[in-house]
């Protein structure tokens, strides 16, 4: 499955039992060796009283907690695969509750929950709270914004994103020490009043087509700085995602597609 580029390999863990190492991840994600994707998501069973638990592992096996562009896809999975009837369905992660809801035409608005500005997992943040920090990378001073939405990231404002290092910048930003569980690295370009480019480089996956949670990020960095307002179109490379959100205390919604590829087995 995919949303907007962002691959996904999303696998029934409820009707069978799923154990899977991070080697064998990152085996299955080797797009020559292996099945190729961005993340693997496990569809598993609840375990407080939401419709299911959401389990996401990055290409490089790492687990993380939130995953927008594949909370969508897991929408669609478990709707389509008659996993459940439900049009609003809860799922949990180990940041939280999401509130999926599938629109008509595969459109699916997901409630990533409120953004939080300081998050204990990035030191730097949670004792300052400033909109922008700096800091030097390469060979220079890059300011950025940094929030959780149940993963860290880091999002820079740049004149252009077609010109962006996201490779270079983003990969010295990705694993930098102010991130001590490293974080993606978004690049975005204010478009308009109500719109913003991005690319991003995500945590154990590199630069993806898209990225949901970027996306929402981004978005969050752009109304406090006083740059766009809401709901604002975020164009990725892989498409546009519509994300709202009301302002501090808020959740952020995030609109956008999800698409099926194809159906498979996995011998492991
Ligand atoms: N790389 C992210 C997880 C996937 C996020 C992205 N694919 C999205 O759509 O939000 C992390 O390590 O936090």
């Amino acid at each position: 499955m995919h949303g907007l580029g962002n691959d996904f390999v999303v696998i029934d863990a409820i009707n069978q039992t799923v154990q899977l190492t991070a080697e064998q991840i990152k085996a299955l994600a080797d797009r020559h060796y292996g099945i190729g994707f961005d993340q693997l998501l496990l569809v598993e069973p609840a375990r407080m009283g939401a419709d299911f638990r959401y389990v996401i592992y990055n290409a490089d096996g790492s687990e993380v907690s939130q995953c927008g562009n594949g909370a969508r896809c897991f929408a669609l999975f478990v709707t389509q695969k008659g996993l459940t009837n439900k049009r609003s369905i809860r799922v949990e992660t180990d940041a939280g509750e999401l509130v999926l809801t599938v629109n008509e035409e595969q459109l699916v608005t997901v409630d990533m929950g409120v953004p939080k500005l300081d998050p204990a997992n990035v030191p730097l943040i949670a004792k300052q709270q400033q909109l922008q920090y700096s800091v030097d990378v390469l060979d220079r001073t890059v300011a950025f914004s940094a929030l959780s939405m149940g993963n860290p990231h880091a999002v820079l404002q740049v004149e252009n994103v077609a010109t962006a290092e996201v490779e270079a910048v983003g990969a010295a930003l990705e694993s930098h020490s102010l991130f001590p569980e490293r974080a993606n690295i978004g690049f975005s370009e204010i478009t308009g009043p109500d719109s913003l480019a991005l690319r991003v480089y995500e945590r154990g996956a590199g630069e993806t087509l898209a990225c949901g949670s970027g996306a929402c990020a981004a978005v969050v960095a752009a109304v406090r700085l006083g740059k766009v307002t809401t709901p604002t179109t975020v164009a990725l490379t892989g498409g546009e995602l519509t994300i709202d959100w009301q302002g501090e205390g808020a959740p952020v919604m995030m609109s956008g597609p999800a698409t099926f590829v194809f159906d498979g087995m996995i011998d492991i």
